[in-house]
């Protein structure tokens, strides 16, 4: 690790609605360092997406500041880019050109469009479905299109939103390896927000727990595993287990809101 890359000081976010205020986010403060993998793990509702979405520019904070190394983050940028459960790839585009999309902005010639976009497909095992179409694909394959689509604009973070929810137990595993190796090879910074403490545990360097109702980091969690981790070894399972201990299982409606 090599410094800080985001900050948060003491940021709030509520939401008007009907006239009514609801506090989603209060007083956050974290940083993420340069090089880090970190999950945001919490129930459903406790506010995961909105901190993202204010980590990435989308959502103004109510109180409070966000920085991306010495700029202060008040919109969207290209150094950040967020990747869905729902890959939102373009239906009538092929693989190369859903790619090639996100490129246009960067300025770059139609030749080296093309030759950025095949290279982060190659990146993602796609070098065979350059022109297939989304529909003809998995819902792994489109979801490494998607990942492709965001390495291929070289941003600084990749902000991951339940990335592999909308997948079965082998793909998910198949896909979080191939994200390490990814993240290994181009040191992009992911920040994921999920639902699965496995996959928290798996993942990340460290596990930001929240709470709900307002939305707070509830406890930062350092996983001092080394890598490739072994999801059946015993240290695994003691985080695991440390994270579960976080939540209250013994309310039976919070059992149902995790993977486990
Ligand atoms: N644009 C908005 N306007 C009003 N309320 C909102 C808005 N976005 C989110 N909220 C509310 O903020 C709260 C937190 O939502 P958020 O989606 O951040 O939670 P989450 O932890 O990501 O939930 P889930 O795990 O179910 O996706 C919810 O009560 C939601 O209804």
């Amino acid at each position: 690790m090599s410094g800080e890359l985001v900050s948060l000081h003491r940021v709030h976010k509520a939401f008007q609605s009907n006239g009514q205020k609801t506090e989603v986010l209060k007083d956050i403060s974290l940083s993420i360092e340069q090089g880090e993998t970190v999950s945001i793990l919490g129930k459903s509702g406790c506010g995961k997406s909105t901190l993202l979405n204010v980590i990435g520019g989308f959502h103004p904070p109510t109180e409070g500041t966000v920085y991306f190394g010495e700029e202060e983050v008040t919109s969207p940028s290209r150094r950040a880019i967020m990747l869905f459960q729902h890959y939102a790839l373009l239906p009538w585009r092929s693989v190369l050109k859903n790619v090639e999309l996100g490129l246009e902005p960067e300025g770059l010639s139609k030749e080296e469009q093309r030759e950025r976009a095949e290279r982060y497909l190659e990146l993602v095992g796609l070098k065979d479905s350059l022109h297939k179409f989304p529909s003809s694909l998995s819902g792994g394959m489109q979801q490494r299109v998607a990942i492709a689509r965001a390495l291929a604009i070289r941003p600084e973070m990749i902000l991951m939103d339940e990335p592999f929810a909308a997948l079965d137990t082998f793909t998910r595993y198949y896909l979080q390896d191939e994200l390490l190796k990814i993240q290994e090879q181009e040191k992009t910074n992911i920040v994921l927000v999920t639902h699965d403490i496995d996959e928290a545990v798996y993942l990340s360097d460290r596990v930001f727990v929240m709470d709900a109702s307002p939305g707070r980091i509830r406890r930062t969690i350092e996983v001092n595993l080394p890598r490739p981790r072994d999801r059946s070894h015993r240290d695994f399972q003691y985080y695991r287990k440390m994270i579960l201990d976080e939540f209250d299982f013994s309310r039976r409606e919070e059992q149902l809101e995790y993977n486990i």
